[in-house]
């Protein structure tokens, strides 16, 4: 279906989707190991979809700012990538869905070598993040914010202080890991460095138009919508939308394949970043979470959705 059409579509029976998806918000739990994220409002939702075209269509609580989390990882991979090639970094991570919580020690002590094995868990994004050079933490951290207004296309956007402070008083179990990667070898940087470099990643504030002109830049296969320029390698694309779809919604990405059948990427802040290859960049926020940790409203938001327009790739 020719995407104006069906943007039309979409605007007139979003908002009464956005208000079912909502209800099931009570079924989750807002994460709170994270002791700033225990602030956020359970019955949140909000979605932005942009098209390629320049069209969009905004539902629910679309000014509701919020941390990107773990889809800061999708990113960071993308700079390490662009600054070191594959070979550097997949010496790494390796290129597999783990099984495992996306914080869990389990793998790393099990399998030899230690080596994280994907880009997307914590100890995979944390090996990353390490390799995004900079003459000092703060300006890798620097960079990285720069690359993420960019695809945002947005100057403003901003670390979260409170979140990455409080994240950075309790991530004691990140800590653990990136120590255990410096052990095994597989961590050359300082860790504490690393740590913040990390946190702020993690931290860096958004609302759903900015993770959809992010997803935006990612269905064009790279291409900046406003210049038309390459910004990310193509492969480079590729390698990220199959991290996404593998393992982007932790132990759920099979299920979200089947349910959904799009490449994602969700954070514990409820945030979900999707892409309608070749047609829409999708920025969704509900924070109350599953028991996997993807956010329920929003899940079955794009449950919805991707019925309904037939946009499973499967
Ligand atoms: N799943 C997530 O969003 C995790 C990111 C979070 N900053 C952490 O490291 O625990």
């Amino acid at each position: 279906m020719a995407n104006t059409i069906e943007l039309e579509q979409i605007k007139s029976l979003l908002p009464q989707w956005v208000e079912e998806s909502r209800q099931l918000a009570v079924q989750g739990k807002v994460a709170a190991y994270i002791p700033e994220l225990a602030k956020s409002p359970r019955d949140t939702l909000g979605i932005y979809i942009m098209d390629t075209a320049g069209g969009s269509v905004a539902a629910g609580d679309c000014s509701f700012s919020f941390t990107m989390q773990s889809i800061s990882k999708v990113f960071t991979l993308i700079i390490a990538l662009m600054e070191h090639g594959e070979a550097a970094v997949f010496s790494k991570v390796g290129m597999e869905p783990t099984g495992d919580n996306f914080n869990s020690m389990l793998k790393l002590e099990l399998v030899a070598p230690s080596r994280p094995f994907n880009p997307l868990i914590n100890a995979g994004a944390i090996a990353v993040t390490s390799l995004i050079g900079g003459d000092s933490p703060h300006e890798r951290s620097s960079k990285i914010l720069q690359f993420f207004r960019l695809l945002a296309g947005n100057d403003t956007l901003d670390y979260d202080l409170d979140v990455y402070q409080s994240e950075s008083d309790t991530g004691h179990l990140n800590r653990s890991l990136a120590y255990y990667l410096k052990d095994k070898g597989i961590l050359n940087d300082n860790v504490e460095d690393v740590l913040d470099i990390y946190f702020r990643h993690c931290a860096v504030k958004v609302t759903c138009s900015d993770l959809a002109r992010m997803a935006l830049v990612l269905a064009l296969g790279g291409i900046d919508p406003s210049t038309g320029k390459s910004i990310i390698p193509r492969r480079y694309v590729q390698i990220a939308k199959v991290f996404m779809t593998t393992c982007g919604m932790y132990n759920a990405s099979g299920e979200f394949a089947i349910n959904v059948g799009l490449p994602a990427k969700s954070g514990v802040s409820g945030g979900i970043l999707s892409i309608v290859p070749g047609r829409y960049g999708i920025g969704v926020v509900g924070p109350a979470l599953n028991k996997k940790g993807n956010s329920v409203a929003g899940v079955n938001l794009l449950e919805k959705l991707s019925g309904e327009f037939e946009w499973s790739l499967f």
